[in-house]
């Protein structure tokens, strides 16, 4: 069944070429038992090897089962060893760090056996060697004897063809080796077995057939064996070690070195922990600045309004005093810096649709202020009065102009934004908060404002004819509810014979008559934690109800006569071209607003929105351009940058330390490869293959990896408590650092790549140990 035709294996160490095998012939039976006798250093360990497949051959050929080795890959020595030989040593070679249990399974592991299949053998094989008693014991809780038992056991377990013992005797007393002996003797009755022995007593006791060993050749066969040619019988299984397998055997491996374990990982989690505060403190100071920023924003919107400052201009403008002066007796004439600077915006319905197509997702909301007067009266005590919607002190009748002009900067305004995109949340909803009453849901629904202490503007009460005090307090159901009536224009203003247009005073009448009718339907305040705090305490409505007063009175009778006329049609006053667009505006006759506020998300989206608005300008002159105001931008341009800039900084030191830790990772590898010397043989031994002495050592880095990656965050996360209430002492910033859980999980993932990446070379290098001299290693 086995035949070694003329083998040689030469050690060439230096100029000394040592002959271990020199020219070997020999068969063996299907089943015998065989003793190799020979001095020290004869060849004969060399000679189990080659049969084993631990170490190759130079020259020659072995037959197994009719199958030539010549042309054996690696793969198919593996595929070899772990299904056609079992090894027995003569230092037994467990592995410590596994129950006796593990060790009998191993080398089924390798081939793929199931969990239970690979239980049921393990404890079969040991019962035969009468270990029954002890399966839950460590190698390290047993006798030698019952040590030998359980390699005998391992090797027995795959049930292979061949079984090699290499002196199993050697390290036993005498009553022991007898016991072993037996043993061996038995498996040798349906098994080829192979044993080297100093001993030669014991080889003839025991022993079907003795070769004597001398300078790496045969001197002499007690029961040679002619082999008959035979076809190819020869089938294997390849081995293969599941990633699990070898999670498990590092675990186990890791698990008897539990403080080496902590402080290894402990050390190498430091630049984490660098990373993940550094990481935890830049993201929470960006939420803090990104607050800022839209808390700016909001205060500051991109602003076109009609009249604008052209700050190129205006800069271009303001130079310094100093140069040489004119010595002429003339003055030069000159349009001033401010004037020349100011710039009419043409805001056309063309403009008001394109903003109106900004992406939704860079600003939501855009406000507008229109200058359209209302013609409102409420029925106060039983009496119709004329009310108006402002916070204007003057006791004057509808908004004024100069009303509706001063809310134009943005600040305060009383005609909250229109979404963009009605689905994508509603503005008041996000930012305000419903104290009594229901929210708006037609355009004729209007709200009550209050701030935080819930106080609002008297001016915007007394208006609406409500009789308050200052300090007065009013509960929200004497405000929520009121109905105030809306005049069209042509009931509104009557026309004098002489063809101008008076307001009608008989409000009692015109109330009566009225058909629209807004309704206060809520107290709002703003929440605590909008940033878009834009509405000024007092009476806020929404634009629809500007744009719906606009739609009816656009082809009033007094409309229609300011536009055919260049005069007042109420005072008779003379009107230029803008003034005439104004009072038209006023009273209704122009959908175009007077000024237009865009309320980006972010300083980020606002560069976009901006982008977006300079693209309209394109190709225009310079009259018909469209000049935006953006008051936040040159506030706080600096801010983003800088953080990120630190945060780099901070990274990259935080990353040298990782780099160091991945270094020291692979020296402890490398140490751990140099400790496991000897079980990275007897893996070999069990048939496993390059790859999965690899897939061990790459396992092991990678449960340190992952260890120390959590380690490091769960420490940086720790951290980030006594770091927050320092900085709330210093700053009375509230909980700055902030360890995203993304971070975390990407830094652990970092920390396993790099340690298993710091791991892979020493892993390599054991890969590549040559299982002979790893079975050699003391
Ligand atoms: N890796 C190696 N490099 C160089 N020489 C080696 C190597 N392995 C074995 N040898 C040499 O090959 C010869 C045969 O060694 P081997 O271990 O097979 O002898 P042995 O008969 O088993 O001896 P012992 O009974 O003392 O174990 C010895 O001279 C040894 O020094």
């Amino acid at each position: 069944m086995l035949e070694l035709k003329n083998i040689k294996k030469y050690y060439k160490v230096g100029e000394i070429t040592t002959k271990a095998l020199d020219g070997v012939s020999v068969s063996f039976r299907k089943q015998e038992f065989v003793a190799i006798l020979g001095p020290s250093g004869s060849g004969k360990t060399t000679m189990l090897n080659v049969i084993g497949g631990l170490d190759n051959y130079d020259s020659g050929d072995m037959v197994i089962n009719g199958k030539e080795t010549k042309s054996f890959k690696d793969s198919d020595w593996d595929a070899y060893r772990n299904n056609s030989v079992g090894f027995i040593f003569q230092s037994y070679n467990l592995i410590g760090h596994l129950g006796i249990l593990d060790n009998v399974e191993l080398g089924m592991t390798l081939s793929n056996v199931s969990k239970r299949e690979r239980e049921e053998k393990a404890r079969e094989a040991l019962t035969r060697v009468g270990l029954k008693d002890h399966l839950d014991k460590k190698p390290n809780q047993l006798s030698g004897g019952q040590m030998q038992r359980v390699a005998i056991a391992r090797a027995l377990a795959n049930n292979p063809d061949i079984l090699l013992c290499d002196e199993p005797t050697g390290a036993l007393d005498t009553e022991t080796s007898v016991q072993i002996m037996e043993l061996i003797r038995e498996l040798s009755k349906e098994k080829l077995v192979i044993m080297v022995t100093h001993n030669p007593e014991l080889a003839h006791e025991y022993a079907d057939r003795i070769i004597e060993f001398a300078d790496g050749k045969i001197q002499k066969d007690s029961n040679p064996h002619q082999e008959q040619p035979k076809p190819d019988q020869f089938q294997l299984t390849h081995t293969k070690m599941k990633f699990w397998t070898a999670l498990k055997l590092s675990f186990n491996n890791i698990r008897t070195k539990k403080g080496r374990t902590f402080l290894t990982s402990f050390a190498s989690s430091i630049g984490i922990i660098g990373i993940a505060v550094v990481l935890s403190l830049s993201s929470g100071f960006q939420t803090q600045i990104n607050k800022t920023q839209s808390e700016t924003l909001s205060k500051f919107p991109v602003t076109i309004s009609k009249v604008a400052t052209d700050q190129t201009e205006a800069r271009k403008q303001s130079g310094t005093s100093k140069g040489t002066f004119p010595k002429s007796t003339e003055v030069t004439v000159k349009t001033s810096a401010s004037d020349k600077a100011q710039h009419t915006n043409k805001i056309d319905q063309k403009f008001v649709d394109y903003v109106n197509k900004i992406n939704p997702d860079l600003s939501n909301n855009i406000g507008y202020t229109r200058l359209v007067g209302m013609n409102l009266l409420r029925e106060v005590d039983g009496k119709a009065q004329a009310v108006k919607l402002s916070n204007d002190s003057s006791s004057k009748s509808g908004q004024s102009m100069s009303s509706a002009m001063s809310t134009m900067a943005g600040v305060g305004v009383s005609s909250f934004p229109q979404e963009l995109e009605k689905g994508k949340g509603n503005f008041l909803k996000e930012n305000y908060k419903l104290l009594q009453g229901s929210y708006p849901t037609k355009a004729t629904d209007i709200v009550l404002i209050v701030d935080k202490n819930n106080e609002t503007n008297i001016n915007s009460l007394r208006n609406l004819g409500f009789d308050v005090k200052e300090d007065e307090k009013l509960s929200f159901d004497k405000i929520i509810g009121t109905s105030i009536k809306l005049v069209n224009n042509n009931d509104y203003y009557t026309k004098l014979p002489t063809g101008n247009y008076i307001p009608n005073t008989n409000y009692q009448e015109l109330y009566n008559k009225a058909q629209d009718e807004l309704t206060i339907t809520a107290v709002l305040r703003v929440k605590s934690d909008s940033t878009m705090d834009l509405l000024s305490p007092g009476i806020a409505y929404s634009d629809e109800l500007s744009q719906k007063i606009i739609d009816e009175n656009k082809g009033s009778d007094i409309v229609k006569a300011q536009e055919s006329s260049d005069t007042n049609v109420m005072t008779n006053e003379k009107l230029d071209a803008s003034t005439k667009e104004t009072t038209l505006a006023y009273l209704g006759g122009s959908s175009i607003p007077y000024s237009i506020m865009i309320y980006p998300n972010n300083f980020k989206d606002k560069d976009q929105i901006l982008d977006y608005l300079d693209a309209y300008n394109k190709g225009k002159s310079k009259e018909n351009k469209i000049i935006y105001t953006d008051l936040a931008g040159t506030m706080t341009e600096l801010t983003g940058g800088l953080m990120s800039a630190i945060t780099y900084v901070l990274v990259a030191f935080a990353g040298i330390s990782l780099v160091t830790s991945m270094i020291m990772i692979s020296i402890i590898t490398y140490t751990s490869v140099i400790e496991r010397t000897k079980e990275i043989g007897v893996l070999k031994a069990l048939g496993a293959r390059k790859k999965d002495i690899t897939r061990v050592f790459d396992a092991e880095t990678c449960i340190l990896g992952v260890s120390s990656g959590t380690l490091g965050v769960v420490i940086a996360w720790l951290a980030t408590f006594p770091i927050n209430s320092i900085l709330y002492s210093m700053t009375n910033l509230k909980n700055v650092a902030h360890l995203e859980l993304s971070s975390a999980l990407i830094l652990i993932l970092v920390s396993t790549v790099l340690t298993m990446l710091g791991g892979h070379i020493p892993a390599r290098m054991a890969a590549k140990k040559d299982a002979a001299i790893a079975l050699r290693a003391e």
